[in-house]
């Protein structure tokens, strides 16, 4: 099982990681696109790089924000697939 990460570890990471936040025990950010169907098309890409991992993000869809949570359950905090993860779903944002 992975193991949960110090709050210094994660924020280490966080350097090379824009846009994401330490919020709890969770890391977040909200990407926005043009429209609703922008939104949809981003979720749709989280789809198989989440399967892959065998780990997968809350996801929170407002019109043209998409708001993208991880954490690791058995963890109860944040792990190395939490940032792992958050990587690749930031090169799926551009599209
Ligand atoms: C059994 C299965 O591997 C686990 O429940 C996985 C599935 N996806 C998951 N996704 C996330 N974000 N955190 C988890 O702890 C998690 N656990």
């Amino acid at each position: 099982m992975a193991e949960r990460l110090s709050t210094a570890e994660i924020e280490a990471q966080l350097a090379s990681l824009p846009g994401w936040s330490l919020v709890g025990d969770r890391l977040e950010q909200t990407f926005r696109f043009q429209d609703f169907l922008g939104s949809i098309a981003f979720v749709n890409r989280l789809v198989e790089p989440s399967e892959q991992a065998g780990h997968h993000p809350d996801i929170c869809i407002s019109w043209n924000r998409v708001t993208v949570s991880l954490t690791t359950h058995d963890a109860g905090g944040i792990t190395q697939r939490d940032l792992d993860l958050a990587k690749v779903i930031s090169t799926l944002a551009a599209g």
